[in-house]
């Protein structure tokens, strides 16, 4: 599985670490950015991540900002799409079963590392249920394609 990457300033250490951890796990990563804790903006990274994913140039993305509110916020502006800000592991389970989430939002401020990665372990693991909810998403992308500026 390809993964991207990014964050800002504030996401950067823990972005290490989750880079770390995926590479000993053996996912093919492509880390956008930031590159240090240089001062930069958030809508950067979540845009050039998102865009990524929503083209198919990786299967899932990672995002992180000091509390991952604007950074998802950022990537959810992308058609294509769903990214889901998680601050425990059932909701990283519940936004891979119900809602299809293809991209992960972390707050680097509000989370610890370990139970980031451990976030990030579900998230990864867990699949699609599909059924009912298939439904359901299928209705976000109606709202997605009422959009004429795309
Ligand atoms: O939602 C936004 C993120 O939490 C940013 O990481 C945060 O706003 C950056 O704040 P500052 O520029 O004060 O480090």
């Amino acid at each position: 599985m390809k993964i991207v990457l990014g964050c800002d300033h504030g996401g950067f250490e823990l972005k290490e670490a989750i880079k770390k951890h995926l590479i000993n796990c053996g996912y093919d990563i492509t880390d956008i950015g930031a590159y240090n804790t240089d001062s930069v903006d958030y809508p950067d990274f979540g845009e050039r991540a998102a865009r990524m994913v929503a083209d198919n140039e990786a299967d899932r993305g990672i995002i992180i900002c000091g509390t991952g509110i604007g950074i998802s916020i950022a990537a959810n502006k992308v058609k294509g799409i769903r990214c889901a800000l998680c601050t425990n592991e059932y909701m990283a389970k519940m936004s891979r079963m119900h809602n299809n989430a293809n991209m992960l939002a972390l707050g680097a401020r509000v989370l610890g590392n370990g139970l980031s990665v451990d976030i990030v372990d579900v998230w990864l693991s867990t699949e699609f249920e599909g059924g009912r909810h298939e439904n359901r998403v299928n209705k976000i992308t109606d709202i997605e394609k009422l959009r004429v500026e795309e």
